[in-house]
């Protein structure tokens, strides 16, 4: 499914101008959003394919967005309401990400699940609850998840895939596994099980497109497209919050080390000061 079946531009829906649609609505309406959460994936990204301590943390936080959102979608895929068919015929069992994410998880924690299976950020925590109580109370607002969440994968995905396939300093230093390894078993997330990525993307925004034009209110499509720009809030601000749980940590670290290593400077300095006043008090007693 999904092979490569060379698709002519003309017959690409929807059309790269047609302002109607609505996955182009949300792409004019949240420029400026994407390209703030670009530059500062950009810049982070850098750091964290030198380190897959902080790599890891960035694809966990992934991982608890697209879990929430899967559980979501499955909820609504297996409910009777007026937005169930629709679902239903945009839903492509391809595009899934927790598995995905869980095996690179799994590889970076060294199989030890209980390390990530649950956020502990404040920001995680509070987005995943969002996103389970707003896509309940309005199934329509899982069209923002999976167009923006699931569509940056075909994009800005595939260059941080290259990336992070490049990266010799991701895999060396999980020990004993081989650079075969790590592509096998740390680079999921960006891997989809079909013949050509690239139709399976213009198949996806097709039906998403037949799916929403008509049926959707103007209302809906409004409040889909104001979740859009929440989503891409709300990601840059994740990125931010692992960047300040880190510097905290660091600081932590630093002030722990201050406390605890402290007492031997102050010994240290202590013994000095006792030395000079030998020193002082010998000098003047042989004067
Ligand atoms: C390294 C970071 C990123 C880079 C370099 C990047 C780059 C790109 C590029 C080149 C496009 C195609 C633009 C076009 O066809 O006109 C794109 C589209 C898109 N990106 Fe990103 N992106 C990044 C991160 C993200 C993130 C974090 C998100 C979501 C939170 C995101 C969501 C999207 C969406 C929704 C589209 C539209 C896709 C479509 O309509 O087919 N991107 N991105």
């Amino acid at each position: 499914m999904y092979a490569n079946t060379q698709i002519n531009q003309q017959e690409i829906i929807p059309a790269k101008n047609d302002i109607g649609a609505l996955a182009n609505r949300i792409n004019m309406e949240t420029r400026s959003l994407h390209n703030n959460v670009d530059k500062l994936v950009t810049l982070k990204f850098a750091i964290a394919i030198k380190n897959y301590k902080i790599y890891r943390q960035g694809i966990q936080m992934f991982y608890h967005i697209f879990k929430a959102v899967e559980i979501a979608l499955d909820r609504e895929l297996k409910s009777n309401n007026k937005y169930t068919e629709m679902f239903q015929n945009i839903y492509k069992p391809e595009m899934l990400r927790t598995e995905k994410l869980f095996t690179d998880l799994m590889y970076y924690y060294h199989d030890k699940s209980e390390h990530f299976e649950n956020p502990i950020l404040k920001g995680q925590i509070e987005f995943t609850d969002y996103i389970k109580k707003s896509t309940s109370d309005h199934p329509y607002l899982l069209l923002a998840y999976m167009h923006v969440l699931y569509l940056a994968l075909f994009a800005g995905g595939r260059i941080m895939s290259s990336q992070v396939a490049k990266s010799l300093s991701l895999y060396p230093k999980i020990e004993n596994n081989s650079y075969e390894e790590f592509i096998n078993q740390g680079t999921n997330f960006y891997k989809f099980d079909v013949e050509d990525m690239e139709t399976l993307r213009i198949v996806y925004k097709r039906d998403y497109e037949l799916q929403t034009r008509n049926f959707l209110s103007e209302e809906e499509k409004i409040e889909i497209i104001n979740e859009s720009k929440y989503i891409f809030q709300k990601v840059t601000d994740g990125i931010k919050e692992i960047e300040n749980h880190n510097l905290e940590t660091i600081n932590g670290t630093f002030t722990y080390h201050l406390i605890t290593k402290g007492y031997y400077i102050l010994l240290a300095l202590l013994t000095l000061l006792i030395c000079f006043i030998l020193k002082v008090v010998i000098s003047r007693f042989f004067h």
